[in-house]
């Protein structure tokens, strides 16, 4: 499924908070959306999943204006992991994933000995077999994100959005997930943070700044040391991971940089002189060389 965002405007009490936003999710792509906090990028999945509705513009899902879609018809095609769930469910994990069948039941059917194989099988692969009884709310964040992702999995969708969705995910099962909705090959907006992340999943990443899409690119293009002080303010060293070829971003101290790595610089402590340095991990200094 290809998303088309057409100049999509988006106001909370007269502030407006989706400046003209227009980008394309092409089919079966993995688009992240980056940003610094308050940037826009979860009002921006909410108006794609309907939780708001855009002050203007339009949001086309195979050329089919989304505004004018049923919920459950809507339902058999986004399939969402939010940000925060802040209703405490009481339900046990294996009546939430369920859910997740909802849309194709109508109303007095119940669930199929396939809808519960499903629920079953991606409990599994999330690796929460052995939890369908237990109360949603006393999980962990972690074991909750898991129980939530497995939902939205059994939705059987072609478009997912997530909204950062490796939040309280321990490294392991942040790439679990990230592998799991990578081998799906359907089509994915996420919300991420962390650059590491975005680079070794993401096939396109869109840059949010103050309501605004600032950069939309392949992530070789848009992950750059010039990208990360611009946007978020902070010196970083990006390389490339001779194992995958993939982009690898490592945070360096505050210090400005003249120009550039390995150049002319000067430190924060007024040291101007021409030098290399390098970063002493057992004294955590920035060191010359
Ligand atoms: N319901 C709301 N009422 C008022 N302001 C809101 C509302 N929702 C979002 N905002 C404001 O809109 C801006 C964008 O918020 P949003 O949550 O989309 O940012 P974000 O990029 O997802 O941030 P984060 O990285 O912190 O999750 C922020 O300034 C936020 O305070």
């Amino acid at each position: 499924m290809k998303i088309q965002v057409k100049n999509l405007r988006f106001s909370i009490d007269k502030k407006e908070i989706l400046k003209d936003v227009s980008f394309n999710v092409p089919k079966g792509s993995f688009v992240g959306v980056i940003g610094p906090n308050g940037s826009g990028k979860s009002t921006l999945l909410k108006n794609i999943y309907r939780l708001y509705k855009p002050s203007s513009g339009e949001i086309l899902l195979d050329n089919k204006d989304l505004s004018t879609m049923k919920d459950k018809e809507c339902a058999k095609e986004i399939a969402v992991l939010a940000q925060e769930s802040s209703s405490q469910f009481d339900f046990t994990v294996e009546q939430i994933v369920k859910m997740g069948r909802y849309p194709y039941k109508s109303i007095f059917e119940d669930y199929s000995k396939e809808d519960l194989k499903m629920v079953e099988d991606m409990l599994k692969k999330v690796g929460l077999d052995n939890y369908s009884e237990r109360s949603f709310s006393n999980l962990s964040g972690g074991e909750k994100q898991r129980t939530l992702i497995a939902r939205a999995l059994v939705q059987n969708t072609d478009f997912l959005i997530l909204d950062e969705p490796t939040n309280h995910l321990d490294i392991g099962y942040q790439i679990q997930l990230m592998d799991l909705v990578k081998s799906l090959n359907i089509t994915t907006l996420s919300a991420i943070h962390d650059m590491n992340m975005a680079s070794m999943y993401c096939d396109y990443l869109i840059v949010m700044k103050d309501g605004q899409i600032t950069k939309y690119g392949k992530v070789e293009e848009v992950i750059t040391s010039q990208m990360l002080k611009e946007v978020f303010g902070v010196n970083a060293y990006v390389g490339i991971n001779p194992i995958n070829n993939k982009l690898q971003v490592s945070f360096m101290h505050s210090h400005e940089h003249v120009n550039g790595v390995g150049h002319d610089h000067v430190h924060e402590d007024g040291f101007t002189g021409k030098h290399s340095h390098y970063h002493n991990h057992l004294t955590n200094k920035m060191e010359l060389v």
